[in-house]
């Protein structure tokens, strides 16, 4: 572990330090604390503080549970059938005693219950989660991201030689995303967890009257089919990695979209964006790419577009100046893992569309943070 201690500095600007508040002094006193769990006016209040943060310091733990849950196939098991202790212990390979640790802890979690004959079945969460199309697959790859945040102080400070940027390997530009069984992975990966995000990107944004959508960095085409079923009459193209358009051309001849999409391979970073669509979308791409690579891209969906032509980004968002838990503690450190991106908020993302010609801004209120956020502007 990294030295944990931080130095605040102590010489500085006079607006730099500002003396914490007297009531912000008086709630970390011990004393204080103890008055106040025993208060009947205070009493609920304070229970209810120390169980969040509880939920905070065991927050590792829980997801640790969850991995192993998925890693088992035990929700996928518990979607077919209700089992006892001893065949879930026998399927895992563990001691039943051990599995019951796990089972109790999943219960604890809301995801299990156990019916009065012993057997165990799944909670409303529990079956939700069995079923959230690309959600095991999302907590399966975490173990990389678990294994770059082992020292948080050394993450934090950008010394840590992540291993999700190797995972993702297309960040590092074209030349590092050649290998089309790698790019299969991570595309499959994206388009299973895609679902959601086009049902979500659907429901903000109206795409009647649109003739032809481009999606840039669309991958194997998942937003572009959902999008092509939902509008008949749209003509589509889909441009990414030379790598990552074969299974594009599949997902499309399977859907009997073939004739309606226009497949470019190429990369953003090298060449201009094909010409033709009224529409331009950006699925999850910003948040893979620093400011300078983002502000070059825009400019070029500017280029691509006639007047009038619309913008849609659709990602998991920061909150910006309201931090949400989904945005800030989650996709923000996701996307510092990855070396190169950025999460960023919606304000933040459409001033950078200001900055490349866009106008009349719509920021959509999310129905679901923690799937996207979508901001849309009009050449
Ligand atoms: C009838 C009865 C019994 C009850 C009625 C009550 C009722 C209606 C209950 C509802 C039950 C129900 C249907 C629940 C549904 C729940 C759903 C749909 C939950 C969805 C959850 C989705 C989650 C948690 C999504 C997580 C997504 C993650 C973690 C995505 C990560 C994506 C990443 C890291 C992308 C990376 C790409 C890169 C590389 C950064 O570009
Ligand atoms: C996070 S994935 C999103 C894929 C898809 N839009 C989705 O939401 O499932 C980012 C995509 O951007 C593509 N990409 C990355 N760099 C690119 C580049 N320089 N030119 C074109 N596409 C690129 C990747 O290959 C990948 O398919």
């Amino acid at each position: 572990m990294a030295d944990a201690a931080v130095s605040v500095p102590v010489s500085g600007p006079e607006c730099d330090r500002q003396n914490a508040s007297r009531l912000t002094r008086l709630l970390a006193a011990p004393s204080f604390q103890k008055w106040a769990a025993r208060f009947p006016l205070t009493r609920r209040f304070v229970r209810s503080e120390g169980a969040a943060m509880f939920d905070l310091v065991a927050g590792f733990c829980h997801s640790q549970v969850l991995y192993a849950l998925v890693a088992l196939d035990i929700p996928k098991a518990l979607l077919a059938h209700e089992l006892s202790l001893s065949v879930l212990a026998q399927q895992g390979r563990m001691p039943p005693e051990r599995m019951a640790v796990l089972l109790s802890a999943a219960m604890a979690l809301g995801l299990l219950k156990q019916r009065k004959s012993g057997l165990y079945a799944l909670t409303t969460r529990g079956a939700a989660l069995a079923g959230v199309p690309g959600l095991a697959g999302m907590i399966m790859h975490h173990d990389v991201l678990y294994r770059d945040l082992s020292d948080p102080v050394a993450f934090f400070r950008g010394e840590v030689d992540t291993e999700l940027a190797a995972f993702w390997p297309y960040v590092f530009g074209a030349g590092a995303a050649t290998d089309p069984a790698n790019a299969a992975r991570y595309s499959q990966l994206m388009a299973d967890s895609q679902r959601l995000v086009a049902d979500d990107t659907l429901a903000a944004v109206d795409f009647r009257g649109v003739a032809r959508l481009m999606d840039v960095g669309g991958g194997s085409g998942a937003f572009l089919a959902a999008v092509g079923a939902a509008y008949p009459g749209l003509g589509m193209t889909l441009f990414d990695l030379p790598a990552v358009v074969p299974a594009a051309q599949d997902r499309f001849a399977a859907a009997g979209m073939a004739d309606r999409v226009q497949i470019v391979p190429g990369s953003f970073r090298d060449q201009p964006l094909p010409r033709g669509a009224d529409m331009i979308s950006l699925v999850r791409v910003l948040y893979d790419h620093s400011d300078d690579t983002v502000v070059d891209l825009l400019a070029a969906a500017h280029a691509a577009l006639p007047p009038g032509g619309r913008i849609v980004i659709s990602e998991p968002m920061t909150g910006g100046a309201v931090p949400h838990r989904a945005g800030d503690a989650y996709f923000a450190l996701y996307c510092m893992a990855m070396r190169t991106g950025r999460a960023r908020s919606a304000d933040r993302i459409a001033t950078l569309l200001q900055l490349a010609g866009f106008s009349n801004l719509r920021l959509p209120r999310p129905a679901r943070p923690f799937i996207t956020s979508v901001v849309e502007g009009v050449r």
